[in-house]
């Protein structure tokens, strides 16, 4: 059940209450971004300007992370009581008190012995009631992402949600006070804690000294990839938006800040629910699976550490690629990888070339670099990372949506995720295509390296001997 919502015109009162201090800017509405921070008289900085005057200051205290949640559970015995019971995990922790105030704030009159109110029981409030991220689209929605990278990606979220808030569930139902609180008369709902991760993903910044929080106000501001400020933390710790040098903006037009220079069109849209027009951003993430018939696959994955993925992205005309698991997958014991399960520890370690790798495991294409067969392995690793993507330009183009289906019944996809699922689509194509071209021209280069030529050449010799044999025995047993 969505908590009451507080009218934005109430903001001001709520800052000022707060001591949250604005100076020559206000909320307000922006045209298809929701709400955003609108310069109420024209605004310059001059070009070498260091010290401008705030324009937006938020107190310390305001500052919402895994410190602060700490700090309230200091305040508040029950919900110490409630974090100990889920664990450390940071950024939960965070979501989990934006549980709380969502269920705090959603009884109305309050009167219970668990749950401090403080100002974010109230800011929520003003926050949007969706957002047009992936994790909160319709399943037709979700539908329109077939063949981008955001699709594993989006089931994989999912996924991660629904364990998340069973084990909430679980954990808190255990806890009487909060068990009334949360989940009696259904106050909550699993729609609630993805709408909070949504809100979270795409509100939360990295402070230059409190790191990933949340800060009342400005996060209203919204993105621009040509940004006329930036927020920053001043000799009080207190958060500030500043002006950058050189800006110049007129009364009544929108202050943006950039939510990061290197996002592809992908993050954006699974982290903000849009994709900037203007961003120069071209890149993709696949993920990569091991091949199926690699008795090692389970030990590299093991030992790699991580999910294997391929990036693939394009930089001034050229196309970079990384995929250091993609260099672990294409090699073998009979190269000299080696897994050992030690006796004492249990603890599994990795050899190259008799050389103990166990804390390289991303560094194969540099391990590599002194073997004689050093070609062959990158031709193996370029054939692996090709396939990759070979295959995702299939998915791509066979889930291609021809049109735009019209506007009609409430069920029908909304206009903006079709659009942006286009979008997204056709920026994975292009870089795509272009991957793949290059990892044809760097396969045709190696083919003429001696050392593959003479490798490819012997194999086939070997090759043709076995046939041979075979054939002489099959005359053999004929005889
Ligand atoms: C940090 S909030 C900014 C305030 C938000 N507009 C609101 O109404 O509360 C980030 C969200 O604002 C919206 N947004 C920000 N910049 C945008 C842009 N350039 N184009 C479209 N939507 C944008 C997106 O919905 C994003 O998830």
């Amino acid at each position: 059940m969505p908590p009451p919502k507080i009218s934005i015109g109430d903001l001001p009162a709520w800052a000022h209450l707060n001591s949250i201090a604005f100076s020559n800017i206000k909320v307000a509405k922006s045209e298809g971004k929701g709400y955003g921070v609108i310069c109420e008289r024209d605004l310059t900085s001059p070009q070498d300007s260091l010290d401008t005057p705030a324009l937006l200051t938020v107190p310390h205290d305001l500052i919402l992370n895994a410190a602060a949640v700490e700090e309230y559970a200091k305040e508040d015995r029950t919900f110490r009581q409630l974090l100990d019971a889920v664990g450390p995990r940071s950024s939960r922790r965070v979501l989990l008190f934006l549980l709380v105030q969502t269920a705090l704030a959603s009884r109305g009159s309050y009167h219970s012995s668990a749950g401090v109110l403080n100002p974010w029981t109230e800011y929520i409030q003003f926050l949007p009631e969706t957002v047009l991220v992936p994790s909160l689209w319709t399943e037709d929605e979700r539908f329109l992402l077939r063949g981008t990278s955001l699709e594993s990606a989006v089931n994989a979220k999912l996924s991660a949600l629904v364990a998340e808030f069973d084990t909430i569930r679980e954990i808190s139902s255990d806890i009487p006070c909060w068990n009334e609180i949360l989940w009696e008369s259904e106050t909550l709902s699993f729609r609630d804690w993805i709408l909070l991760d949504a809100l979270y993903r795409s509100r939360c910044l990295e402070l230059p000294k409190s790191g990933e929080s949340m800060v009342p106000c400005i996060d209203m501001i919204n993105h621009s990839a040509c940004p006329t400020a930036y927020y920053d933390e001043n000799s009080e710790d207190e958060v500030t938006l500043l002006l950058r040098p050189g800006a110049s903006i007129s009364k009544g037009e929108e202050i943006f800040i950039s939510y990061g220079e290197a996002k592809s069109a992908a993050e954006m849209l699974f982290s903000y629910g849009f994709i900037d027009l203007e961003s120069t951003i071209e890149s993709l993430v696949l993920p990569l699976d091991p091949f199926p018939d690699d008795p090692l696959a389970k030990a590299k994955l093991f030992a790699f550490g991580e999910a294997p993925r391929v990036h693939v992205s394009r930089q001034n005309g050229s196309i970079v690629w990384k995929s250091p698991f993609a260099y672990l997958m294409c090699l073998n014991e009979e190269d000299g990888l080696e897994f050992l399960i030690l006796q004492e520890t249990r603890q599994l370690n990795v050899l190259w070339q008799q050389e103990e790798v166990t804390n390289r495991m991303a560094e194969f294409e540099t391990l590599i670099q002194s073997h004689p067969l050093c070609s062959i392995f990158k031709l193996r690793t370029i054939t692996v990372v090709h396939g990759c993507l070979q295959s995702q330009l299939e998915r791509a183009q066979s889930n291609m949506i021809d049109a735009l289906p019209a506007p009609k019944a409430d069920s029908s996809p909304r206009q903006e995720c079709v659009q942006a699922a286009l979008l997204l689509r056709r920026i994975e194509i292009g870089i795509l295509e272009a991957g793949i071209e290059a990892l044809e021209d760097e396969k045709t280069t190696l083919l003429t390296d001696e050392h593959v030529v003479s490798y490819l050449g012997s194999m086939e010799t070997a090759e043709s001997d076995l046939v041979d044999e075979e054939a002489s025995n099959e005359a053999d047993d004929f005889s």
